[in-house]
C-alpha cells in the first residue's frame, strides 16, 4: 500500500451541503498567504441545528509529522460513538476521517474543521455544539516562521482547548515557540488589557513518553513534568522567567498529558492503516483516559471571547475578522531566532556608527563652534561618514555581509540627512547670510534717495516723489524686520520679508553684482596686460 494514500473516509461534499468529511477552512494561497474559504466556514457553523447554540473547538497544533491528525481521529470515534463505554470501536477498523499517514512529508495544510459539528449536552443541561479542528504541522521545510505563527495563533485564537501536541518531552525549545506564536496571537486582539488571559486551555500532549518510571502516563505525570518546566525561580535566568511568566498569563487553565509510545507498526509500518490490533495495549489505555478527559460533557469548555460565551453564529465572525488580522501589514513579521538576532545586532551598529559621527561632526561645527565654510564643512563631513560607516563594518554582527548591506545603507541614508541638519545650522552663524535683509533694504532705500535727488534736479518731480514713496516703503520693511528680530513676535512676518528681499537680491541685485565684478575684472586685466602694437 502506498503509505503516502489518504485515508479520509473520501466522503464527499455535495453541492453546498457538507456530509461528514474534513472541511479545510483556511487555505494556504500563494506567497505564505492564507485564505479564509467564508462559504465552507458557513457552511459548517451556520447549520440551522447548531448556528445559534454555545461553540466548543477542540483544536491540535504542533511540529508537522507528530501524529495530531491520527490522533484526531479517536476525537472523533468518540464523539460519533453511540456506546460511551465501548467507543474506541473495534479492533480491525482502520482509522478514517482527518487525513493522516505515514511518510516524512507533511499532509494537513492550512486549517480544517470536520464538516460535522457534535451536539452535547452539558451537565447544566444545555446543548452545546462541538467542533474538531486540524491545523498545519509547523516547522516543516515549506512554512515560513510566519506561516507557523499564523496558524498556530489563528488556531488557539478561535478554539476553546488547544491541544499542543509534542514529541517525547517538553523543551525549552518548545517553550520558546509556544511563547512565539502565542504572542502573535496575542497582538492581533483587540482590547488587549495585558491583564486578563487571551486564550482558554492550553492542553500539552507529550506523544512518546519514554520515561514512565519518572513520571507516570497520563494526567498525573503530566502534572508533574508541566509544574517542573513551567516552575519559576529567583535563580533562574530572567529570559527563562519571562518565557514561563509569558505562558502562564496567556491561558486560564494549563494542563499536560504524557501519552505512550504506539508500538512500532504504528510510527514505522508502511501498511499501517490505524487498526486497534496494530497499536500498543498501553496507548490504547491512555487514550481511554485522554479523550473522555478532553471530549466528556463534564469537561467540555465552551469558548469565550472577552469573558463572553459564544455562539457558532458569532464564531463565524470573529473567524473573519481575526484572518484580516493576519493578512494585513498591521502585525510585525514574526521572525527565526538567527533573523531576530542578526537585525538587533546590525541596528546596534548603525546606531553605534550614528552616535560616532554625530559626537565628530559636533566638534568640527557644534552649536558653540564658529561658522565653517560649505567645502570645508564638506570635506569634514566625508571623511566622518567614512570613519563612521567603518565603524560599523568593523563591528562584530551575526547573519553576514548580504544581510549587513541593507543597514549599511540605511546608515549612509541616515548620515547624509543629519550632514544637512549640521549644514544648515552651519549655514545660520554665517553673519553675512544673517545681515542680507537689512542690507538689501538698505541698499534699496540709499538706492531710491540717490535717485530721488537725481530726478529732483532734472526737474521730473512727480517720479521723485514716488522714489521717496519706494524708500519709505523699504524704511518701515526694515524697521519691521528689525523690530520682529528684537522681539521674537510674528516670526512669519520675518520670513515673508526675506522672500521679498530673496526675490530683489535675485533678480535685480545680484545680477547687477555680478556685472559689476565681471566689467571690474575684465578691466583690471586690460589694465594689467600691455597693450601690444
Ligand atoms: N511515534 C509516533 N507516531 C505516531 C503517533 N501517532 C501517530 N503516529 C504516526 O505518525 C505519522 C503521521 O501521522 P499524522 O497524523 O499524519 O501526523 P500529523 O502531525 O497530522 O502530520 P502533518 O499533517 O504533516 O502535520 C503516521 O505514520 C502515524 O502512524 C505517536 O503517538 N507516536
Ligand atoms: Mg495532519
Amino acid at each position: 500500500m502506498d503509505p503516502s494514500a489518504n485515508r479520509t473516509s473520501g466522503i464527499a461534499v455535495t453541492g453546498s451541503k457538507l456530509r461528514d468529511a474534513p472541511v479545510q477552512i483556511v487555505k494556504s494561497g500563494e506567497n505564505h498567504t492564507f485564505e479564509l474559504d467564508e462559504e465552507k466556514l458557513e457552511g459548517v457553523l451556520l447549520q440551522p441545528e447548531i448556528q445559534n447554540k454555545k461553540v466548543v473547538v477542540v483544536s491540535v497544533a504542533g511540529a508537522f509529522r507528530k501524529g495530531k491528525s491520527f490522533l484526531l481521529n479517536f476525537f472523533l470515534r468518540y464523539l460519533s460513538a453511540k456506546d460511551a463505554s465501548d467507543w474506541l470501536g473495534e479492533e480491525n477498523l482502520p482509522l478514517d476521517g482527518f487525513s493522516w499517514r505515514g511518510g516524512s512529508e507533511r499532509e494537513t495544510t492550512g486549517i480544517l474543521f470536520w464538516s460535522k459539528p457534535f451536539l452535547c449536552k452539558l451537565p447544566n443541561g444545555e446543548e452545546v455544539a462541538v467542533l474538531l479542528m486540524d491545523t498545519q504541522g509547523a516547522f516543516d521545510s515549506e512554512s515560513t516562521v510566519r506561516d507557523c505563527a499564523t496558524v498556530f495563533a489563528l488556531s488557539t485564537m478561535v478554539s476553546s482547548v488547544q491541544v499542543f501536541n509534542l514529541s517525547q518531552n517538553i523543551q525549552e525549545d518548545d517553550l520558546q515557540h509556544l511563547q512565539l506564536f502565542t504572542e502573535y496571537g496575542r497582538l492581533a486582539l483587540e482590547a488587549n488589557d495585558n491583564e486578563s488571559k487571551p486564550f482558554q486551555v492550553l492542553e500539552f500532549l507529550v506523544r512518546d513518553w519514554s520515561f514512565p518510571y519518572e513520571s507516570a502516563y497520563g494526567e498525573k505525570g503530566g502534572l508533574k513534568i508541566l509544574e517542573r518546566r513551567l516552575q519559576i525561580s529567583d535563580k533562574q535566568h530572567p529570559e527563562l522567567q519571562q518565557i514561563r511568566k509569558h505562558i502562564k498569563s496567556c491561558f486560564s487553565k494549563i494542563s499536560c498529558f504524557l501519552m505512550p509510545h504506539p508500538g512500532l507498526r504504528v510510527a514505522t509500518h508502511p501498511q499501517f492503516d490505524g487498526k486497534l490490533n496494530d497499536i500498543e495495549s498501553d496507548f490504547k489505555e491512555q487514550l481511554r483516559t485522554f479523550v473522555p478527559g478532553l471530549l466528556s460533557a463534564e469537561n467540555l469548555v465552551v469558548k469565550e471571547i472577552n469573558g463572553q460565551q459564544i455562539t457558532c453564529r458569532e464564531l463565524v465572525e470573529y473567524f473573519k475578522a481575526y484572518i484580516k488580522i493576519y493578512q494585513g501589514e498591521e502585525l510585525p513579521e514574526p521572525k527565526s531566532m538567527l533573523q531576530a538576532t542578526a537585525e538587533a545586532n546590525n541596528l546596534s551598529a548603525v546606531s553605534g556608527a550614528k552616535i560616532l559621527y554625530n559626537r565628530e561632526m559636533e566638534e568640527v561645527c557644534g552649536g558653540d563652534k564658529p561658522y565653517l565654510h560649505e567645502s570645508r564643512l564638506e570635506a569634514e563631513h566625508r571623511q566622518i561618514k567614512e570613519k563612521s560607516l567603518n565603524h560599523f563594518r568593523s563591528a562584530r554582527k551575526m547573519g553576514g555581509p548580504e544581510f549587513s548591506k541593507a543597514f549599511a545603507e540605511q546608515l549612509e541614508v541616515e548620515v547624509d540627512e543629519q550632514y544637512e541638519n549640521f549644514r544648515k545650522h552651519n549655514e545660520s552663524k554665517n553673519i553675512f547670510s544673517a545681515a542680507r535683509t537689512p542690507a538689501v533694504l538698505f541698499t534699496m532705500m540709499m538706492l531710491s534717495y540717490i535717485l530721488a535727488g537725481l530726478f529732483n534736479v532734472i526737474g521730473l518731480e512727480s517720479v521723485a516723489s514716488l522714489l521717496n514713496f519706494v524708500l519709505f516703503v523699504f524704511l518701515i520693511l526694515l524697521c519691521t524686520w528689525l523690530y520682529v528680530h528684537y522681539s521674537g513676535d510674528h516670526p512669519n512676518i520675518a520670513i515673508q520679508i526675506d522672500q521679498i528681499v530673496g526675490q530683489i537680491w535675485n533678480n535685480f541685485l545680484a545680477p547687477v553684482y555680478a556685472h559689476l565684478m565681471q566689467q571690474g575684472t575684465q578691466l583690471a586685466v586690460r589694465r594689467a596686460v600691455p597693450k601690444r602694437d
